[in-house]
């Protein structure tokens, strides 16, 4: 194989820092675990084939297809490359805490990029067991401003082209679907509140869920207090096979999602709900316990969040027909920008202490995120 680009920068930060022993052949790879042999009731995704994207009439066909969660494949990005990030994010999670505090997240003013340690979910009654690290967008405003551990330091490049893949295979091609479905006269126009190199919040996640005891999860109510919906336009999860993904369908019901060979799962998110005035609908969905043949193991994710510029402001998009026919109104009662948004979701999703204050000051299973819209708890 010929060597590319990533391949040659890489190679020079690793002498030059003397990251040897960071390179993917002194890397123990991650192993996907078995799937689960259990018979669960299974959500019925589409799966929109990006491959038809540029052929004549493609993204009309792909259009039609759009759900509140969906799976995409053929985005460009081959399984070795895929498996890469998990082993970085596996290797990431195995440093001790006393090297992952270095990079803890800002709780308090609420940036979520760095480290979360476990324990410090809304989500679930009880500690959750959840590791995070959040690695920004690779732009002017994010630079210097997080420092890597070394053993990603060594990977940046392909991290960084990783991420831009994953934006302008996945998210770009999707923000022009959502344009044709809302019959938008400029097919650009959700791309352009989207543009890679201008600030916003868009960032790419190592996960992992560590494997609980039968009474932790028990305490936890198996995760089924956990439905939410995620903030962003769009979030991309990797091929995951420990099963605990949850989607709750038009009827009431939470069906689980499996793990499609070569596909990300597609949820969409509150700020597409927001620009849309509620016509397009955010994913509701929670991560339970495993079945049981999958509880022992480790649940290794890989996510990409999907945010418009920080100054985007949330109002229904004007100039779509259909909209205009639906009648949606806005969703706030004062004009409200990404960044506010962000910063008030993600408040109450990092701050367990503050979060539990303000769900309980209604008493009726609402929260008042910001300006009128309220989240709500979903039922087990
Ligand atoms: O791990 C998953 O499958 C989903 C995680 C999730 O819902 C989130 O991080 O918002
Ligand atoms: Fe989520």
């Amino acid at each position: 194989m010929a060597t590319t680009a990533i391949e040659t920068a890489t190679a020079k930060l690793s002498v030059e820092n003397d990251f040897s022993k960071y390179e993917f052949a002194n890397l123990k790879p991650y192993v996907h675990p078995p799937e689960t042999k259990e018979n669960l009731p299974w959500s019925e995704l589409v799966t929109l084939d990006l491959e038809d994207y540029n052929r004549s009439g493609g993204k009309e066909r792909l259009a039609k297809q759009l759900e509140h969660a969906f799976y995409v494949k053929n985005f460009g990005l081959d399984q070795e490359r895929v498996d890469r990030q998990f082993t970085l994010a596996k290797h990431f999670f195995e440093l001790p805490t006393s090297e992952k505090e270095k990079f803890e997240i800002d709780y308090k003013a609420a940036d979520y990029n760095g480290w979360r340690r476990p324990g410090r979910s809304l989500i679930a009654d009880g500690r959750d067991a959840i590791e995070i690290y959040n690695i920004p967008k690779f732009t002017d405003d994010f630079k210097g401003k997080y420092d890597q551990p070394d053993l990603l330091k060594a990977h940046l490049p392909e991290i960084e082209e990783f991420q831009r893949a994953l934006h302008a295979n996945v998210v770009l091609p999707l923000l022009r679907l959502f344009a044709i479905v809302l019959q938008l006269p400029d097919e650009e126009y959700l791309v352009k509140q989207h543009t890679y190199e201008k600030k916003s919040e868009d960032h790419f996640r190592y996960m992992v869920y560590h494997a609980r005891t039968e009474e932790e999860w028990a305490a936890s109510k198996y995760g089924a207090t956990g439905g939410h919906t995620d903030l962003g336009t769009v979030t991309l999860l990797f091929r995951q096979p420990v099963a605990g993904l949850q989607i709750l369908g038009e009827d009431g019901n939470w069906t689980w999602v499996s793990a499609q060979p070569g596909t990300i799962t597609v949820n969409l998110a509150d700020t597409i709900s927001h620009l849309t005035g509620g016509w397009l609908k955010s994913s509701v969905h929670r991560v339970v316990a495993p079945p049981k043949d999958q509880r022992e193991y480790e649940r290794t994710g890989l996510l990409y969040f999907a945010r418009p510029h920080n100054d985007t402001q949330l109002l229904p998009i004007t100039d779509s027909l259909v909209l205009q026919e639906s009648g949606v109104k806005p969703r706030f009662e004062k004009i409200v920008t990404m960044e506010e948004w962000v910063r008030a979701k993600q408040t109450l999703q990092l701050n367990p202490e503050i979060a539990a204050k303000r769900w309980a000051e209604r008493g009726d299973g609402k929260v008042e995120v910001l300006a009128g819209f309220h989240d709500q708890r979903y039922k087990e």
